[in-house]
C-alpha cells in the first residue's frame, strides 16, 4: 500500500486499517489521523511513537496492560487478536507444554506485582527460550528502566505490524 493511498482513507478506514497497530489501543491512530498528510510510513510511524511519548505514565502503563500475557489464558482459549495470535506462535508460544505454560504465569504473575502491568517483548523479534530469559532479567529492572524498555518493545511490535499492513494492498485488508 503506497502512503499516497494511507492519506486517502477516511477517518473509518484509517481506524479500521490501523487500528490495532498497538495491541487494543485504537486511539492512538484515531489521534494520529489528524497528522495527516504523512509523508511516509515511517513518518506515520514517527507520529505514533511522539503520541505514546507525549502520554503520561499512566497512559503509557495504560498501553501495556491491553496486551495479552504472553502463552497466558487469551492464548490458551483462542481469545488473542489475530495479530497476537501470530505474534506469539511465530515465537512457538502456541507448543508449550504444561509446565513451560505454568512457568510462564508464575513469572508473568510475580512481574505484574512488581510492576503493575503485564511483560511486553516483540513476540517476533524472540523465540521462547529468549522471552524467558528477558521476563527473568527484566525482573530485575527499577519500575521507570522497565516501563521505559516495555514501551520500546510496544513501538517494534507496531513497526512490525504497521510493516505488514503497508505490504498488503487496501482491498485485502478493508
Ligand atoms: N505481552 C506481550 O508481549 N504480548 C505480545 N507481544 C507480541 O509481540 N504480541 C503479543 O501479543
Amino acid at each position: 500500500m503506497e502512503i499516497g493511498a494511507v492519506n486517502s482513507l477516511s477517518y473509518e478506514d484509517f481506524v479500521d486499517t490501523f487500528g490495532n497497530v498497538v495491541e487494543k489501543c485504537p486511539i492512538i491512530v484515531a489521534a494520529v489521523w489528524s497528522r495527516r498528510p504523512f509523508a511516509s510510513l515511517l513518518d506515520m510511524e514517527v507520529s505514533i511513537n511522539e503520541f505514546i511519548e507525549a502520554l503520561p505514565e499512566s497512559g503509557r502503563e495504560g498501553i501495556l496492560r491491553c496486551h495479552p500475557d504472553l502463552a497466558g489464558k487469551d492464548l490458551q482459549s483462542g481469545t488473542l487478536t489475530e495479530e497476537s495470535r501470530e505474534e506469539q506462535g511465530h515465537a512457538g508460544l502456541d507448543t508449550l507444554d504444561a509446565a513451560e505454560i505454568a512457568h510462564m504465569a508464575r513469572l508473568n504473575t510475580q512481574y505484574k506485582l512488581r510492576f503493575g502491568f503485564p511483560f511486553v517483548i516483540c513476540a517476533r523479534m524472540n523465540n521462547k527460550a529468549t522471552i524467558l530469559r528477558e521476563l527473568s532479567e527484566r525482573l530485575k529492572n527499577d519500575r521507570a528502566v522497565e516501563l521505559a524498555c516495555a514501551i520500546e518493545e510496544v513501538k517494534k511490535i507496531c513497526h512490525l505490524r504497521l510493516k505488514t499492513l503497508m505490504l498488503h494492498d487496501l482491498p485485502n485488508k478493508l
